[in-house]
This record gives C-alpha cells, sequence and structure tokens, in this order.
C-alpha cells in the first residue's frame, strides 16, 4: 500500500488559487491551497462530529484523494466551531446492528492505516474538543496545533470501555510511556494548557486561522527535504505499528465486536449516552 502512495512523491508546479478538490461527500470537503498545495480536510458532521460509518469512509475517501492528488501535505480540522470530534459515535456501538457495525469499524481501521500511514505530511488544526476517537485522529498526525479551553485525551476507561493497542501505540508515539501509561488508564483529558505542557499537542493557536497557517508552516518545514527520503523515513519510523494491525485486523475487529457485545458494556454506553442527553436539557 505505502509502496504505490510513494510514486505519487514526485514535485509539482505550483499555482496561486485555493480550489475545492471534493464535495463528492457531504460529511468532508477537502480544500488545496494552490500556492502551498496543501491540502486542507475538513469534517463536517453535525452536532459532533461524531465518527459514524458514513463520516469515517468519507475521511477514508479524502485521504485517499490527497494521497492521489500530490498535495504537498494534509490538514485536518473541523467545521464546528467548538468541537474537533467527540469522537467514535456512540450510537454506533450501541445496540448495534450486527453487519453495519463490523463495516464500521472496519471503516476506522481504514481510516487509522490511511492516516497513520499516509506518505504525505500530516497536521491537525484541533479547532475544539477531541475526546477519545478524535484524539486518535489528532495523535496520527505528525503536529498538532490546539485552540485553548478545549480538551484532549483518551477518555475509554471512563465509559468502561477498552481502548485497542492501536489506538494506545498512536498515543505512545506522541506521549512518553509512563505518562501515557497512567492516562489511558486513568482515562483523563488534558486541556489545551495542560497537553501543550506534556507534548501531546505541538502548539496553541488563538483562532482556527492561526492554527491552520501553524500547521501549513510546519508542513512547509518539509519543502527543502527530499519527499521520497522523508517519505520512507517515516514509513519505518511507523511500520512496526501499521504492520501489527494489518496483520492482525480480522482478530482486532472480532475482539471488537466480541467486548462491544458484552451485556455489562452495553448497559455502560447506555448510561453514558443518557448522561450525554441529560447534560443538553440542563
Ligand atoms: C480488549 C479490547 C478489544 C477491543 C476494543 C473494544 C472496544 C473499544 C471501543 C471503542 C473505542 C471508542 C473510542 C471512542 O471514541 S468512544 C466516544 C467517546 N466520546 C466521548 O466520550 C465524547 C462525549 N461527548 C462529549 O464529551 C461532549 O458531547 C463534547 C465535549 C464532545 C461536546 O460537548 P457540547 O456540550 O458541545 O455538546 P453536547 O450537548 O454534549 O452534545 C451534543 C449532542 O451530541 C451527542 N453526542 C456527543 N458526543 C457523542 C458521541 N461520541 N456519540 C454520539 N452522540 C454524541 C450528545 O448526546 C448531544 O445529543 P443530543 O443533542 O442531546 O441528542
Amino acid at each position: 500500500m505505502m509502496r504505490s502512495k510513494l510514486m505519487n512523491l514526485v514535485p509539482r508546479a505550483v499555482a496561486t488559487t485555493s480550489r475545492q478538490m471534493s464535495t463528492a461527500t457531504k460529511l468532508t470537503t477537502v480544500q488545496v491551497d494552490d500556492k502551498t498545495g496543501i491540502a486542507t480536510l475538513t469534517m463536517n458532521r453535525p452536532p459532533v462530529n461524531g465518527l459514524n460509518l458514513e463520516l469515517l469512509r468519507d475521511i477514508h475517501q479524502s485521504i485517499e484523494e490527497i494521497e492521489g492528488n500530490k498535495s504537498r501535505g494534509l490538514i485536518l480540522t473541523s467545521s464546528n466551531p467548538t468541537i474537533f470530534s467527540a469522537g467514535l459515535d456512540i450510537f454506533e456501538m450501541y445496540k448495534p446492528d450486527k453487519e453495519r457495525i463490523r463495516a464500521f469499524w472496519t471503516a476506522l481501521q481504514d481510516v487509522w492505516l490511511a492516516l497513520y500511514g499516509s506518505s504525505v505530511p500530516t497536521a491537525a488544526a484541533i479547532n475544539g474538543h477531541s475526546p477519545a476517537g478524535g484524539c486518535l485522529l489528532a495523535t496520527s498526525c505528525e503536529y498538532r496545533v490546539m485552540l485553548p479551553k478545549y480538551t484532549i485525551g483518551l477518555n475509554e476507561t471512563k465509559l468502561g470501555i477498552v481502548a485497542p493497542k492501536w489506538f494506545m501505540s498512536t498515543f505512545e508515539s506522541v506521549l512518553p510511556r509512563r505518562l501515557a501509561e497512567r492516562a489511558l488508564n486513568q482515562g483523563r483529558m488534558f486541556t489545551t494548557e495542560e497537553a501543550l505542557a506534556v507534548g501531546l499537542v505541538d502548539e496553541v493557536a488563538n483562532s482556527k486561522e492561526e492554527a491552520i497557517a501553524k500547521c501549513a508552516q510546519f508542513i512547509g518545514t518539509f519543502a527543502k527535504v527530499n519527499p521520497l527520503a522523508r517519505a520512507l523515513t517515516k514509513q519505518q519510523l511507523r511500520a512496526e505499528e501499521l504492520k501489527q494491525l494489518e496483520d492482525e485486523r480480522v482478530q482486532d475487529l472480532e475482539k471488537f465486536i466480541f467486548f462491544v457485545n458484552q451485556p455489562a458494556v452495553q448497559k455502560g454506553l447506555g448510561i453514558y449516552l443518557e448522561s450525554l442527553k441529560k447534560k443538553a436539557t440542563k
């Protein structure tokens, strides 16, 4: 998979305007800045960018599109002014449909393999809260810029669920092992300021525009680096985690299906959904 992506890494001429590359799907848009050649992938699923089957499929398709059109980099962000992504759509896991939940988890695996393994430089402009699956997406990127007063982290244990190994290794690729272990066990959500202090995010910006500009600046640091050498270096550094999921994706799916169908897990998800609804009516 990575080899064919690498074939796309040839220099290209740049023009001066920005163009909408894809409106084929309604849940993501891809805008390429023709001056920088950087693509911005925006998630757009109100109210909270909950990662359901359709959004995951659209994100995957958009990443493939960006890989295919020789963009110089990918910036992931959200159209919601206060939420990057609320993580997995809990309705996909609560009282799930047998076929759909398999497609859902497979789509999540596809997104992670494509984003974590992307041959182009990736950055997340985290313009809002980013719990669980939202944090997975952000930490799959190479660089993170976050707006103040939001939260980010893997809170799975607080929901009574266990983050799969690949969520954990992605988190661990950003945070020191001891800190990652403690945060995962606690289900800790970090404020922007805390995330910056521990290195979970790289920079703080005061607006989405500034966050995107800082992400573009990061991607720009590769301008004078040979793209093939950079991509092969990234590929080698990330190969172990990618191979592990590629080799075990069927078992990973079965484990998830078994786990999510446990009565205790279903009960916990139901209670959690109720608590989210109650919060909305307060
Ligand atoms: C051995 C192991 C083997 C296998 C592994 C097995 C299992 C692992 C499985 C799963 C891993 C899951 C990872 C996840 O991503 S789970 C999702 C975690 N997400 C959260 O906990 C976020 C919850 N939401 C919030 O905290 C907040 O909503 C917010 C901070 C994102 C936004 O707050 P707001 O105040 O702005 O908005 P709200 O009023 O709270 O929400 C609006 C609306 O949206 C609904 N909603 C929020 N989040 C979700 C969600 N994740 N899924 C579905 N729906 C969500 C919320 O209920 C409101 O709905 P109503 O308007 O009341 O209808």
